[in-house]
């Protein structure tokens, strides 16, 4: 079975799963990867959007941030996406990808602002579009970022590549017990505080009735499978 289930998605990249095995920064064997995963996608005929996180980066620098007014350290977060969106664009380039990053933060010099009918544009020619700097507002996050560009631009789903296979009853990695969701609605997941996702992401998505897959992204092919509709990860839905 090659036919995809979506003809337009948007795909949440862990920032943290871009360290690989390292401390924080970006694991070039790793990138590879993923950029490889997406380019199978790509080849499907799917019309891809990308919001990559800050987590790898961020936590490098989260020490000196300690007592920091909250706003500034978001717009510092928010800055580590554009570093890892301008990576990743770099990595699919030299893949053969076309990608464009698109920031919500006006930094002109280094990338172009995010106007909502380019990236459609961009989207219909078949290039990659890269969202950068979350929402372009402290005190979100880059899974509501994913939420809101998802909207936006009538993807048909949220695809959040992460580093666990699915929402699980408990953090898995805190949690050995915990056990993993095939579905769960937007309200159950919301209710029981599950941190897999911020809540403002799911409101959001439940809002536009945009479904959620949560899978992993260090298992090989998974991206492939969930776009082809295969049982993979947790669906989060209406
Ligand atoms: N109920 C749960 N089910 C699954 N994962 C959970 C749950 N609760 C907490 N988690 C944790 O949430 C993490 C994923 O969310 P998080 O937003 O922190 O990471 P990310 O989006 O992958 O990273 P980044 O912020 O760098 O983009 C998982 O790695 C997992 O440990
Ligand atoms: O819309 C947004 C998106 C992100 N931030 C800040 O950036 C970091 C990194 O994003 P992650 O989603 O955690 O990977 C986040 O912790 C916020 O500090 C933001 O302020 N607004």
């Amino acid at each position: 079975m090659t036919t995809p289930a979506y003809k337009r998605v948007l795909l949440k990249l862990s920032g943290e799963a871009l360290m690989g095995d390292d401390a924080y920064g970006i694991n070039r064997a790793t990138i590879e990867r993923m950029v490889a995963d997406v380019a199978e996608v790509t080849q499907l005929g799917v019309e891809l959007a990308i919001v990559i996180g800050g987590g790898n980066i961020f936590r490098g620098v989260a020490p000196g941030a300690q007592g920091m007014d909250r706003a500034t350290a978001d717009y510092m977060g928010m800055l580590a996406t554009v570093m890892n969106s301008l990576a990743l664009a770099d990595a699919m380039r030299q893949a053969g990808l076309t990608a464009r990053v698109m920031s919500a933060i006006a930094i002109e010099q280094v990338v172009e602002p995010y106007v909502r009918p380019k990236a459609l544009q961009y989207l219909e020619e078949g290039k990659v579009v890269v969202f950068a700097a979350g929402t372009g507002n402290p005190f979100f996050t880059t899974d509501t970022a994913a939420a809101l560009r998802g909207s936006e631009i009538g993807a048909q789903i949220v695809l959040k590549a992460t580093k666990v296979d699915g929402v699980y009853t408990a953090d898995p990695k805190k949690d050995p017990a915990a056990t993993r969701y095939s579905t769960i609605t937007f309200d159950e997941a919301i209710s029981k505080h599950l941190q897999v996702m911020d809540a403002t992401a799911f409101a959001l998505c439940r809002d536009q009735k945009l479904p959620i897959k949560v899978f992993s992204i260090v298992k090989p092919g998974a991206l492939k499978r969930v776009v082809l509709g295969e049982d993979e990860g947790t669906l989060v839905h209406v």
